[in-house]
């Protein structure tokens, strides 16, 4: 399997390639080059197949020959052994046709386990045997951080630069990363928002001599890797609901559109999906975009949804890509145009294409706190806030199949906002009870690229 740019112009790599760069050197996204798919036969035969072996069947195709089907398996096997629920990603009924696909029974009880898992075991098998060693940069608004720090903490040829916004993540999102002490973690809180942190880190892979020197790699969604794995999940829910013969329709919480689209790969490669809903809080760019064609940046505003305060959603540009005819000059000319005015039209063929699959809503403070409510009160659900957006618009949605909402986090890393909404207060889970004890060590700095950079340069083992 062979990676392309959405730019079109850095080089082509294998899946090895492309998982180790993160990003492509052009300022684009990889992304295979053709979708790989499943016949209604192979989907079929998934059913009562365990999740590792589900993700074998469902990411070989995209792995190509950097690894052996058992290499893969013995990489699956090892990342979701670590996960709590022996179901992996158990699928748990609210009422007739609603369902929740509980994502966050990994190590930091939210969704990025389930790749960032996987992640962190292929960047050591492909380091292994080289003198390479990977500076990763990553921005957080609160869950990818913990995941991506768990992944690769104490890994001797990693070193991981993680931003996050100050003041705007949880205390027990913040602590999952800062009380990580292995010397190869490095935490750093910006003055600024999610977007302001992506943007420092897109701007240090743009920097080609910074990107080079420290070889820098991705744990965000940007890296093809981490859609990979989160195809997985949406055949696994889908099959135990009826798949290949039953339809089924997924309600997605979304930010940086990179869980939904992993449900537009699967739908791709012949998983039948009904609808994704593309479930957004009020940092609504997207929801205008699907439903008017208007992709333009609004403020930032803060919400008891923090991971999903974003306006800038990196993985959009697959979308627009795969949806563009796959031209790559054409669609790196529209994103220039966004990055310099902060706004873009979809063109006819982006919209209608995107209308055939994907729906949206915007969920307010109301709507939310209202799912919220029905799922403790119908059915003894306490759910995390961002999970409440994706049930609300779930709820909305006039559908003959059943719908799946992804509850994306541990309602435990939100327990103000669920206390708030159900008059619940969820207690820590044990694996991270001690949490509120433990030492933290972050670095503040302003949010400048000199300030940035200037501190991993400080602090990176980095070869190059
Ligand atoms: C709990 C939670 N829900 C939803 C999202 C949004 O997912 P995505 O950024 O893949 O759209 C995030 C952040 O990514 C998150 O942490
Ligand atoms: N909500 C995310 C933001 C980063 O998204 P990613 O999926 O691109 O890593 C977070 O919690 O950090």
């Amino acid at each position: 399997m062979r990676y392309h740019s959405t730019r079109g112009t850095a080089p082509v790599l294998d899946f090895r390639g492309a998982t180790l760069a993160g990003l492509a050197s052009d300022g684009g996204l990889y992304i295979p080059e053709a979708w790989p798919t499943l016949s209604a036969d192979a989907i079929r035969d998934l059913a009562g197949l365990s999740y590792a072996e589900t993700a074998v069947r469902v990411m070989l195709p995209f792995v190509g020959d950097a690894l052996t089907e058992g290499e893969l398996r013995e990489l699956c096997t090892a990342a979701y052994g670590r996960f709590s629920h022996a179901a992996v990603t158990p699928l748990v009924q609210l009422d007739h046709d609603q369902w929740l696909l509980e994502l966050f029974h990994g190590p930091t009880l939210a969704f990025k386990d389930v790749a960032l898992q996987l992640l962190g075991l292929l960047f050591e098998r492909f380091l292994t045997g080289t003198d390479k060693h990977l500076t990763i940069v990553g921005a957080t608004s609160g869950d990818t951080g913990s995941a991506a720090i768990d992944a690769v903490a104490g890994r001797e040829k990693i070193d991981i630069f993680m931003l996050h916004p100050a003041g705007r993540v949880t205390d027990i999102q913040r602590r999952q990363m800062t009380t990580v002490l292995a010397p190869n973690v490095h935490n750093i809180a910006i003055d600024g928002n999610f977007d302001d942190a992506q943007a420092l880190v897109k701007a240090m892979f743009n920097d080609r001599a910074f990107a080079d020197r420290y070889s820098l790699s991705a744990v965000n969604s940007i890296n093809w890797a981490r859609l990979m794995a989160q195809v997985v999940y949406y055949f696994y829910a889908a099959v135990r609901l009826g798949a290949p013969e039953r339809s089924v329709a997924f309600s997605v919480p979304t930010g940086n559109f990179g869980d939904v689209f992993a449900g537009y790969v699967a739908a791709r490669m012949g998983l039948p999906v009904a609808k994704l809903i593309v479930a957004t809080n009020v940092n609504d760019i997207l929801h205008r975009a699907l439903s008017a064609g208007d992709y333009s940046k609004g403020q930032v505003q803060a919400t008891p949804t923090p991971s999903m305060d974003i306006q800038v959603s990196s993985n959009f540009e697959r979308l627009l890509y795969d949806l563009g005819n796959r031209d790559g000059a054409a669609l790196a000319a529209q994103m220039a145009g966004f990055e310099g005015t902060g706004a873009m039209r979809l063109t006819n063929m982006q919209s209608q294409g995107a209308a055939a699959l994907f729906g949206s809503d915007r969920v307010d403070l109301d709507d939310m706190t209202r799912a919220m409510r029905w799922a403790a009160d119908r059915a003894g659900q306490i759910i995390d806030p961002h999970t409440g957006i994706a049930l609300a618009a779930a709820r909305r949605l006039d559908s003959d199949v059943p719908v799946v909402t992804l509850a994306t986090a541990h309602p435990a890393k939100f327990t103000d906002a669920v206390e708030r909404a159900t008059g619940t207060r969820p207690p820590l889970p044990n694996r991270v009870g001690d949490l509120f004890e433990r030492e933290e060590r972050y670095e503040s700095l302003p949010g400048t690229f000199d300030a940035v950079t200037g501190f991993i340069a400080a602090h990176a083992q980095a070869s190059a």
